[in-house]
């Protein structure tokens, strides 16, 4: 059985939501997810790096290997998590919701210093989602959240990394913008999680369907 926001599409909805660290992707996604379960739909949350066997690897691998082989590594996990997660739930109806895609991969590798084309390169065949969410937030923000949450990665160490970040993000949204890519940017400063969340929602029923895109 379909559900209510894929039912006019032939297909499920597939949503990114990218951004800083500390900007509350994880937080979001996860109430999106609540909402749209909610109204009935059939929602399968996920993220990069994926639980496959390539997506474990660049987990295990991020605090030691850098740079364009860390890069390489994200990216061939993208094209396995759509081949064998996401196309898969999106063709069975689903709407499948990514915590990080294709602007993590423009984005996180920067900070070992790898050219921004070669990322776009690297990433720009992997499958477009309907609506790409780039979080925004004022860079003092996210750093004290992260700093009362902890580190995840190497990455959040480096003092003045959320400054460097939100200009990285800021980039890749230009450049998914720029080519063709649905982006919504949304800022996190200072509103809840469950009001991006709900901002995020009504955006995603806003979007037109197949047919009003053709016709
Ligand atoms: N809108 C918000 N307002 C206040 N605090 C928030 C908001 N969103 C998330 N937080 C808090 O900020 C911290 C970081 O949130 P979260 O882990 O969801 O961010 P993230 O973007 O997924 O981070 P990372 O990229 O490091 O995984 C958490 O402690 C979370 O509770
Ligand atoms: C998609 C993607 C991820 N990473 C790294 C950055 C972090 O170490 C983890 C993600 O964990 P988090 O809890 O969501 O912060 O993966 C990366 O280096 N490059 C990528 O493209």
């Amino acid at each position: 059985m379909k559900s209510p926001l894929s039912s006019d599409r032939g297909r499920g909805l597939f949503v990114t939501v990218d951004g800083p660290s500390g900007a509350g992707k994880t937080t979001i996604v996860r109430h999106l997810a609540q909402m749209l379960l909610a109204q009935g739909e059939h929602v399968h949350l996920t993220a990069e790096p994926s639980s496959g066997p390539v997506g474990k690897l660049a987990l295990e691998l991020t605090e030691t290997v850098t740079g364009r082989a860390l890069a390489c590594l994200y990216a061939a996990d993208r094209y396995h998590h759509v081949e064998h997660e996401i196309m898969p739930l999106l063709e069975a109806g689903h709407t499948v919701i990514s915590d990080r895609y294709i602007a993590s991969g423009l984005v996180v590798q920067r900070f070992d210093g790898v050219d921004p084309m070669f990322l776009w390169h690297l990433n720009e065949e992997a499958k477009r989602p309907d609506l790409t969410v780039i979080l925004e937030a004022d860079p003092e923000v996210i750093a004290s959240r992260l700093a009362e949450r902890g580190p995840h990665n190497r990455f959040q160490h480096t003092a003045g990394s959320s400054h460097a970040e939100v200009e990285f993000y800021r980039h890749a949204a230009e450049t998914l913008y720029s080519t063709g890519f649905g982006v919504f940017k949304v800022d996190c400063s200072s509103r809840l999680p469950e009001q991006i969340a709900a901002i995020i929602h009504n955006q995603l029923i806003e979007l037109p369907t197949r047919s009003e895109v053709v016709s």
